[in-house]
């Protein structure tokens, strides 16, 4: 009697459990189904199967990365097979990718559209711990970014970073300095790591006067917290499941992104709070960014934009928005250079007759860059480290015909953009006199550091550092690019270069 009364009880439990299973999945599809009809009249490549209706255009992600392949490529593809409008679906979150500048100016150049929650989540938060948080980079609304902004923006003033030359100057030598011990020809050398650590060093330097003296240090804790971090974000991007699953590599993972957000999280917490000791004791304090932001909020003691917690979150953004992106734009410019021996000639002729004999570049002398700056321009279009910026609809809005309704996720991609013949002769070629001053037609069609009031603050800091890394390096050595490395990419939250742009070197005769 027992045994069937538990009989009975496991078979109605595993009934329940099985309906609302079923209920669940019911729901499920419906949504997925949903979604897919709210844009079936959006052009789309075809999803193919159940694996389709699940999972969108995820696959495909997925192996181009595997591929060492941007996923911009497939959209690339997608472009030229369905036109200025494409929607995609990762998993079953629907995307509509614009290709058109009127689009891009309207987008990004007005306050009217915020950043969506979803695009940016990944930034805020990696494996559920909190990480960039309310920075510039992932705040969405425009009410609330545009105080923080405002604190921001004079210390990324051209002006102000002028005098910031000598630090500049300091950690390009400290890089020179190190290769020279690999300038033998024979050595080779992956410029893309050593431009990470080098600008890591500069952007610590001038923004929180920290010597994290990673350039020389292989075993720099700081080094190593980034990376994890990055691995953990690409993990989330490309497998979401990471941030949530049981599995003992997963929990692993998630462990290890934790604690080296935390470190990185502290560090900036006592780096802020030895600064505002040593500001109320009236002690000498170096002149950077930090200094700037606390003399602006009066060490917090007035009604300000920002808290402790909020000037961490800051302390984290640039340090991540403010130092890959430019490592990556160096490495694939000295890729781009190493591919185009011609216009690396052009390029030595001009840094010589710039240099003369100096040791310090000063603002004026990279101010007479020219070539210099078309090859970085040319570098940004064709390989833009950040290929492109989301928005959440804030109302209907038609373009090219088709109706996006209030709250879709759009995409604009400077990357895709830059591939289009309509907007860029012989799109494919590498070709810096196409930034000649006269020459530049590329309105709201190129856009590697965004537009609007949610651009990059740090394109003045970014290409100041640039043109004395790559000056100093082209007046010191030789760089032959190991052979072999094509144009792959890693798309790994920021784009870059796959062969890491391995070089051998030799002093300069
Ligand atoms: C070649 C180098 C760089 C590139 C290509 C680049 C590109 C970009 C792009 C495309 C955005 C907009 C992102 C979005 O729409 O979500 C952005 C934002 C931002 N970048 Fe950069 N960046 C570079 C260097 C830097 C540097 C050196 C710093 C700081 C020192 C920096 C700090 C920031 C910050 C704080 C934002 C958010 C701005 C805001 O929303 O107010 N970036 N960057």
């Amino acid at each position: 009697m027992a045994a069937v009364t538990i009989a009975t009880c496991l078979f109605g439990l595993v009934a329940v459990f099985l309906t609302c299973g079923g209920i669940m999945l019911g729901a499920f599809v419906l949504f997925v189904h949903y979604q897919h009809r709210k844009f079936a009249h959006i052009p789309s490549a075809p999803r193919k199967g159940l694996k389709g209706f699940f999972l969108g255009h995820a696959p495909v992600m997925v192996e181009y990365h595997k591929r060492n392949q941007s996923f911009n490529d497939a959209i690339v593809e997608m472009m030229r097979e369905y036109g200025h409008v494409v929607a995609i679906f990762l998993l079953f979150q629907p995307i509509i990718l614009v290709f058109d500048p009127d689009f891009v100016k309207g987008i990004l150049c007005t306050n009217t559209h915020p950043k969506p929650y979803k695009a940016y989540k990944l930034f805020k938060k990696i494996l559920g711990t909190r990480f960039l948080g309310n920075g510039l980079v992932s705040v969405l609304d425009y009410e609330t970014h545009a105080p923080k902004r405002a604190l921001l923006n004079p210390a990324f003033n051209r002006k102000y970073l002028q005098g910031m030359m000598g630090q500049f100057n300091a950690g390009a030598d400290v890089l020179i300095e190190k290769l020279s011990h690999k300038a033998d020809g024979k050595t080779e050398v992956a410029m893309l790591d050593e431009f990470n650590r080098t600008t890591l060093d500069i952007i610590a330097k001038v923004a929180f006067g920290m010597d994290l003296n990673i350039t020389l240090d292989d075993n720099s804790p700081f080094r190593k917290a980034v990376s994890t971090i990055f691995a953990g974000a690409d993990l989330e991007k490309t497998y979401p499941t990471t941030a949530f699953s049981p599995l003992p590599a997963a929990r692993k993972m998630r462990k290890d992104v934790r604690d080296s957000i935390n470190f990185l999280r502290e560090t900036g917490r006592r780096c802020i709070e030895e600064r505002l000791k040593a500001m109320e004791k009236q002690e000498e304090v170096p002149s950077d960014i930090l200094t700037h932001i606390l003399k602006e909020v009066d060490g917090f003691k007035k009604e300000s934009a920002i808290d402790l917690e909020g000037l961490i979150d800051e302390f984290i953004t640039l340090f991540i928005a403010g130092q890959e992106t430019t490592a990556n734009l160096l490495g694939f410019a000295l890729l781009e250079l190493g591919h185009h021996p011609e216009v690396m000639h052009r390029l030595k002729t001009e840094v010589e007759a710039v240099f003369e004999d100096k040791d310090l570049l000063e603002y004026a002398d990279i101010s007479q860059l020219t070539y210099m700056m078309q090859v970085l321009k040319e570098t940004l279009r064709l390989w833009p480290p950040v290929t492109g910026s989301a928005r959440g609809l804030a109302c209907d809005v038609v373009v090219k015909g088709y109706k996006l309704p209030k709250g879709t996720i759009v995409s604009v991609s400077s990357y895709v953009m830059a591939r289009m013949e309509e907007y860029f002769h012989d799109p494919l070629q590498f070709e810096p006199d196409r930034f000649k001053a006269s020459d530049d037609k590329s309105h709201y069609a190129y856009f590697p550091f965004s537009l609007g009031s949610r651009n990059c603050i740090g394109q003045q800091f970014a290409l100041i550092e640039a043109r004395v890394l790559l000056a100093k390096l082209l007046h010191r050595f030789e760089f032959n690019l190991v052979p072999g490395q094509g144009h792959g990419v890693l798309d790994e939250i920021t784009l870059k270069p796959a062969g890491r742009c391995r070089n051998y070197l030799t002093p300069v005769e």
